[in-house]
């Protein structure tokens, strides 16, 4: 991988700026910011498909590729690519781009599963997609 790659076309689920509080003592962004990061952007398609609530019920084959740096743009990308009974799997990327020279570099990529959960935090049945409006 290059840091030249090109981000995909689709929106971000989610972007914002790796700020100084969320370093590591050595400087570089937490992998656990940013996996709350990934968790965040994959449960925006995962909810709206669900059409309400959802837990994370698993971050599968999570890879970090690459650091996070202070003063990066942070974006993650997010697509279904299965749909359960009561889950829905979301195939989430992060790209940073720097600060300094403007490079994409994908940092991160991973599978994550949202189960869809009635008010009480039971699985519930995921709607139809006929059955969206
Ligand atoms: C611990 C935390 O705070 S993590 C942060 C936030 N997440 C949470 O709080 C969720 C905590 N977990 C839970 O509340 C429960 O496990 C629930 C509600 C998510 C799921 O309840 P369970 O009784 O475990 O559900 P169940 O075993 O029926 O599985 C539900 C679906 O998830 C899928 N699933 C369960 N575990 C996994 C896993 N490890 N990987 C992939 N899919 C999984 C099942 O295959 C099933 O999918 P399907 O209906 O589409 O076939």
């Amino acid at each position: 991988m290059t840091d030249t790659e090109t981000p995909p076309t689709i929106e971000p689920a989610l972007r914002t700026l790796a700020m100084p509080g969320d370093a590591n003592p050595n400087g570089d962004i937490f992998g656990g910011w940013v996996l709350s990061q990934m968790d965040l952007a994959g449960s925006v398609p995962a909810s709206e498909r669900a059409r309400g609530r959802i837990a994370t019920v698993a971050m599968d084959a999570v890879r970090f590729h690459r650091p996070v740096y202070v003063g990066d743009l942070v974006s993650c990308y997010a697509r279904i690519v299965k749909v359960g009974n009561t889950s829905i799997t979301v195939k989430v990327e992060t790209w940073a781009t720097r600060r300094h020279d403007v490079t994409n570099v994908k940092v991160t990529e991973g599978t994550l599963v949202y189960v869809a959960i009635d008010d009480v935090g039971r699985p519930r049945s995921v709607p139809s997609d006929e059955a969206r409006a």
